[in-house]
């Protein structure tokens, strides 16, 4: 295999290759970027117009996701899988992958979209270079645009595998892209209905991506994620490489839960309270009336949402961050 197919070991190592740029057996040219970024390109006459960036790693120990773009990425510098899509691979905090964390100084994805500009340390520099690169990827201009930014969480779901599905004012939520979704795997996805400040979010909303993080199983150390399955997603990512994905157009959207954000939870002061069990899995649901959280100067969160589930319910966040997300059921709003 050539040597650029070891992108994981290089970026764990620290190391840079010697050389940054290889042919695979059939032409496919693969480039070595910075740290933990490398560009594939098929042969001219093999592209097929689409650009894919695929990322894992914005958080250090979610290690499941970057497991599986190793493997794509050793299958196609071994030339069994033969792109003829561009893709960009990404490990997003090379330094939190080596210690087995979620970050390093600051979650980096809460740094994207200009937010890095307001912080320092190692996640805003590489958030702006991963921006940089992103946007260098996404650049020439008439080609499909797709990003999957794949994460594990902290926490069990109810529902394993879900995307989350970025905003941006005017623009709607394609039903073709919930499809490729559900076929990949996914069993939800939560609309979102404000801009954001993750990576996903970047790319859909400056560079004109489809985009959106997905949630895989729980976060697990390399080499345990025996528990994490898959091999839907793994096998759609193939196609979407090798350009061979069933047709999509009057693919259904059966079987696919859809929530929206009803209010996101956000963490004021140290005097913040959750009022959940440690050990609660994404999507519970909550009662009406529940006390779900309270913080100083008398803040309440207080349920009010019919069919009302939590996500990503965390504490220990830094103040004025999302410390969970209320989510609701809803339904696709009519493509105009
Ligand atoms: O398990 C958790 O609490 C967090 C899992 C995780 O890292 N989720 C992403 C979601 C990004 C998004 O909102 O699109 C995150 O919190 O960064
Ligand atoms: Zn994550």
């Amino acid at each position: 295999m050539l040597a650029l197919g070891k992108l994981l070991e290089l970026t764990l190592a620290g190391r840079e290759p010697a050389e940054k740029t290889q042919l695979t057996v059939d032409g496919v040219r693969m480039r070595w970027l910075t740290e933990g970024a490398l560009e594939v390109r098929p042969p001219e006459a093999r592209d097929n117009g689409m650009d894919l960036l695929l990322s894992a790693g914005i958080h250090g120990n979610e290690t499941a996701p970057i497991e599986l773009l190793d493997r794509l990425l050793q299958a196609i510098a071994r030339g069994t899988i033969k792109p003829r899509a561009r893709i960009l691979f990404l490990f997003g905090n090379p330094g939190a992958m080596r210690t087995g964390a979620r970050f390093v100084e600051e979650d980096l994805n809460r740094l994207f979209n200009g937010r890095h500009e307001s912080s320092s340390g190692p996640e805003a520099l590489r958030a702006c270079e991963l921006e940089h690169l992103a946007e260098t990827f996404f650049s020439p201009p008439g080609r499909t645009r797709l990003h999957y930014d794949l994460h594990t969480a902290i926490r069990g779901s109810k529902i394993e595998q879900f995307a989350l599905y970025p905003f941006k004012e005017g623009r709607s939520h394609s039903r073709e892209e919930l499809s490729r979704l559900r076929a990949a795997g996914m069993e939800a996805v939560l609309l979102q209905n404000k801009p954001s400040i993750v990576f996903s979010a970047y790319t859909y909303d400056r560079l004109g991506a489809e985009a959106f993080t997905l949630e895989l199983g729980k976060a697990r150390p390399f080499g345990q994620n025996g528990g994490v399955n898959v091999e839907r997603l793994e096998q759609r990512l193939q196609q979407m490489i090798e350009g061979s994905e069933p047709a999509l157009a009057d693919a259904s959207l059966e079987g696919l839960q859809l929530f929206s954000v009803a209010r996101e939870v956000i963490k004021h002061s140290d005097a913040f309270i959750l009022h959940l069990p440690a050990d609660i899995e994404n999507f519970s649901e909550l009662p009406k009336g529940y006390l779900l959280a309270q913080d100083a100067g008398k803040t309440r969160w207080i349920i009010e949402e019919e069919g009302a589930r939590i996500i990503f319910p965390n504490p220990k966040v830094k103040n004025g961050l999302r410390a969970g997300i209320i989510i609701e059921p809803t339904t696709l709003a009519p493509q105009g």
